[in-house]
């Protein structure tokens, strides 16, 4: 996949200044990077693949752990002084908002995560990673150290073809709302946590 580096700014943020750089795919898509530091040193970086959760990252939702992960990743990167963090749209483990939020009505009736996308007809997770490959490239990281528990995530970027060397734990604390979504990582997505 082709991806095009559409824009570099600066992202002043909490946990120190980052680089925003936004890509364009062929199709329309946008996605974008947050990086510090030297990531095109040929080095390993570590690195974030993370996927949209506007509810999560945005809203303080408690039904999922990605808001406080990506806060994690931000401040581990900071710590640091270098690291990348792919942040792409694929919403909802890429079956969109809107279904995403159908999933969810499902589980309030009893559902799991799993389940609620199955009786919804998607597969359990539709993501794609070759896009986060693209975007690795084009950025010249040539290898990572991936901030992560889900060994699926770890097979799927190394089928697309990132070096991946090394497994970093990412566990950020469970509340009330999110440990039945968490138990549900752990036991249908082979999650390490
Ligand atoms: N379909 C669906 N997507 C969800 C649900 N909860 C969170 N997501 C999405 O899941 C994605 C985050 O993926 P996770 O499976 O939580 O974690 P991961 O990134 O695969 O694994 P880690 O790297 O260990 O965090 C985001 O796109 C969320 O919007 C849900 O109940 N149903
Ligand atoms: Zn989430």
């Amino acid at each position: 996949m082709q991806v095009k580096i559409a824009a570099k700014t600066k992202l002043p943020t909490p946990f120190g200044e980052f680089e925003l750089i936004g890509f364009e795919t062929p199709s329309g898509q946008e996605h974008v990077a947050l990086a510090m530091g030297d990531y095109a040193d040929g080095q390993p970086v570590l690195a974030r693949v993370h996927s949209e959760c506007l509810t999560g990252d945005a809203l303080f939702s408690q039904r999922c752990d990605c808001g406080p992960q990506l806060e994690a990743a931000m401040q581990k990167i900071a710590a640091e002084k270098r690291g990348i963090i792919v942040y792409l749209r694929q919403e909802g483990r890429g079956i969109g908002l809107i279904n995403k939020l159908r999933a969810y009505a499902e589980q309030d009736k009893g559902l799991d995560t799993v389940e609620a996308n199955e009786i919804l007809g998607f597969l359990p997770d539709a993501r794609d990673y070759n896009v986060a490959a693209a975007m690795l490239e084009a950025l010249q990281v040539k290898q990572i150290r991936l901030l992560t528990n889900n060994p699926d995530k770890l097979k799927s970027l190394l089928d697309a073809g990132i070096n991946v060397i090394e497994r970093v734990p990412h566990k950020v604390d469970a509340s009330p709302h999110n440990q039945h979504y968490l138990d549900t990582k752990t036991k249908k997505f082979g999650h390490l946590l």
